[in-house]
This record gives structure tokens, C-alpha cells and sequence, in this order.
């Protein structure tokens, strides 16, 4: 099997959001998750504030200190340890992720944050620890199981099946796929409608990301940038209530990088929960409710953008001290301290549309 194939689990066969005593649905909530013609069919990608408001109120009060409490968590992780022989990749005490808030996990190469992904999704087991979902205990739940409880993630590399087409694999990620069982799938009408219904799906978000001029290629057809949005519509496949996004940007041409932002907004405005990994300081700030800094396997800060990126323990985090070398805007972080930010297109190619979705992009991480 070609290493980009996997069996499907990211962002797959999720069945379907629990209950939760979170702010009820929106129109925006009930109608675009599900891909059909809901409130923010009529909103650009990111145009929404409603979530992201309630988001800086409920978190205005929130200590910044490592492990703080939250008003409303969705996730929440005690003494979470991971060691790879003599090293402690991952060593986290406590942990709390905002219900409908978009978190960042930040940290310098080799933090632990990946690792961490690994382990809260089911793709890693922990040597210590324990988490709940929802209210749900999720520790020792498998990868599609966590999936089908509503949380599902993307990859640093991305896992399009690069031999089926751009709307194979978004079937791939419906919840409902009765056909696969041996009895139903000799029982048409068991599974036909089903399918129609994953395929309209499919066809709504394909749309939304602009990707459906491409729907009957094959994904490995598709640039690095078209491959992450294609990961990210799959995973919405599920209606999962969180999302988990690793190094969403990484490989992505600057002129796709709005696109996926304006995205990675809406899933909140959708009332999803978006954690994510990521290198890119000017996505951190521009997005994030909340920053989670990792270093060494340990949380050393926690709050806002601009709180955290000001803070000394987090500069040290980052730069060794070396403190004239601030984070931000001004002065990204460049390779001597993170190993990038952008992956810049080789070949230049600008975008074909405003949204850069059907643009080329260099990297393919
Ligand atoms: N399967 C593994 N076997 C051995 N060591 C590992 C394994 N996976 C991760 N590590 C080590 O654990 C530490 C944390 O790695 P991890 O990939 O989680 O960091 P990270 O913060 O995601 O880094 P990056 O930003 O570079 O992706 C590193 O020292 C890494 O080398």
C-alpha cells in the first residue's frame, strides 16, 4: 500500500456529534455543517463573528497560567505521558480545550504537540493518563472510534487516498455507511439512499472548498494545498463537533493560505471546536481564540495571542533567551528558530480565483 493511503480513519466513519449542554444550535450551526444551504451559504469563508465573540467572552476571565480551567471544555486531559525509550516526548499534567473556541497548540520542533495529537485522537497510546470528550472518557478509545464520537483530525502529511477520485474520498468520510456491512449490501435500498445522501454532502462541501471543478480526479492529481482542503472537507463529512488540524498551513502556497483560513474560521462559526498545530505565527494570531504553548512534552503558557506571544516563558520557549527577537507580525519566525513558515510555491504560480482554490501549490508535505 502506497504510504498515503491509510484505512480512512482521518476524519472517516464518524458517527455523529453527542449531545451537549453547549449554546443550542444556529442556523449557521444546524444548516453548514451539514454542507447544505444553511446561514453561512451566504458568508465568504471566515465572515462570520458570532462564535468567535462568544469565544473572546468566555475566555476574557480564563487564567493565563499552564492547565487553566475553562468555562465550557469540550476536552479535557490529566497527567498525559508519553516516552519514546530514555525521552519524554509528552508529559502533560492538566489540559482544558474551549468548547466552540479555536485553540492553537504551539511549541518549537520536537514539543510534543504532534505526539499529543496523536494520543487525544487514538493514534498513539500513552504510557500514562487519561481524557474525556464531551464528558466521555476517550482514553484507550481507537483512532475511528474517537472519530465516531465526533472528534476527528487532519495530518501533517496529508492522507488523501491519492488513487481515488476527490469524491471517492469524500464518501469516505460520511458517517453512515450501512453498504459496508455484508448483509446490508445486498439489500440495495438499505444503502442506495444513503449513499445519495453522502454524495450530496460531498458534492455541498466540495463546493464549498472550491474544489468541485476536481471532483472526479484523483487526489493525488491534486497540489499540496488542494490536498489539505480536500482533508479538511472530508473530515467535515462526519459532522464532527471537533476538529483537529495539524500544521494546517505547512506545504501551502501563500495564495491558498486565506482560503484555508477563512475555512478554519468558519468551522467555528459552525459551532465546531477547532484545535490546531501550527508554525505559522501570523495564523496563530490571526485565528486563534486561545494559545497553547508546549515545550519539552510540558505546557509552559496558555492565553490570548498577543498575552501569549509577549511572554518571556514563551520567547524562551522559542528563541533560548535570546529575548531581542520578539514573536509577530513584524518579525516571523524564521528557520534558524522555527523550521518555517510558509513553504514558498517554486514555481510562482499565482491563484486562478480569489480563494486560490484551484491555484498550484509548491509544497506537499
Ligand atoms: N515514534 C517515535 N519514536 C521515537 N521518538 C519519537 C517518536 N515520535 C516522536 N518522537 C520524539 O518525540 C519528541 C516530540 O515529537 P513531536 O513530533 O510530537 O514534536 P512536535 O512538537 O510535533 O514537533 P514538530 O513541530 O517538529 O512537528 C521529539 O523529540 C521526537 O523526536
Amino acid at each position: 500500500m502506497p504510504a498515503d493511503q491509510t484505512d480512512g480513519t482521518a476524519g472517516a466513519h464518524a458517527v455523529g456529534a453527542t449531545g451537549h449542554d453547549g449554546p443550542a444550535p444556529t442556523a449557521a450551526t444546524s444548516g453548514a455543517a451539514t454542507g447544505s444551504t444553511g446561514a453561512t451559504a451566504t458568508l465568504a469563508p471566515g465572515e462570520g463573528t458570532e462564535f468567535r465573540d462568544r469565544a473572546t467572552v468566555a475566555l476574557a476571565d480564563v487564567p493565563r497560567v499552564p492547565g487553566s480551567k475553562k468555562p465550557d471544555p469540550i476536552l479535557v486531559a490529566d497527567g498525559v505521558v508519553r516516552r519514546f525509550g530514555g525521552l519524554t516526548a509528552v508529559d502533560v499534567q492538566h489540559v482544558e480545550i474551549q468548547r466552540h473556541a479555536i485553540t492553537a497548540l504551539i511549541g518549537p520542533n520536537g514539543a510534543g504537540k504532534t505526539t499529543l495529537f496523536n494520543l487525544l485522537t487514538g493514534f498513539d497510546r500513552p504510557d500514562e493518563g487519561s481524557w474525556t470528550f464531551d464528558g466521555q472518557t476517550l482514553s484507550k478509545v481507537a483512532a475511528h472510534k474517537v472519530a465516531r464520537r465526533g472528534m476527528v483530525r487532519t495530518f501533517q502529511l496529508t492522507k488523501a487516498l491519492s488513487r481515488l477520485t476527490v469524491i471517492e474520498n469524500m464518501r469516505l468520510g460520511a458517517k453512515k455507511q450501512r453498504g459496508e456491512g455484508i448483509l446490508a449490501a445486498l439489500v440495495k435500498p438499505l444503502w442506495a439512499k444513503e449513499e445519495r445522501e453522502n454524495t450530496a454532502r460531498a458534492d455541498d462541501l466540495l463546493r464549498r472548498f472550491k474544489l468541485d471543478a476536481k471532483r472526479a480526479d484523483f487526489a493525488g492529481s491534486l497540489s499540496g494545498g488542494q490536498r489539505k482542503l480536500l482533508e479538511m472537507a472530508r473530515a467535515l463529512m462526519s459532522e464532527p463537533q471537533m476538529v483537529m488540524l495539524d500544521e494546517p498551513m505547512a506545504g501551502v502556497n501563500p495564495a491558498l493560505t486565506q482560503s484555508l483560513l477563512g475555512h478554519v474560521k468558519d468551522l467555528r462559526e459552525q459551532g465546531m471546536t477547532v484545535l490546531f498545530v501550527e508554525h505559522d505565527m501570523d495564523m496563530v494570531r490571526d485565528i486563534s481564540d486561545w494559545v497553547i504553548v508546549m515545550a519539552q512534552g510540558t505546557i509552559v503558557a496558555e492565553g490570548p495571542p498577543d498575552t501569549v506571544m509577549a511572554d518571556p516563558a514563551v520567547i524562551d520557549a522559542y528563541l533560548g533567551g535570546h529575548h531581542d527577537e520578539p514573536l509577530g507580525d513584524d518579525d516571523p519566525l524564521d528557520e534558524d528558530h522555527l523550521h518555517y513558515r510558509h513553504e514558498e510555491d517554486p514555481a510562482g504560480t499565482p491563484p486562478v480565483d480569489g480563494h486560490g482554490a484551484t491555484s498550484t501549490e509548491g509544497g506537499t508535505r
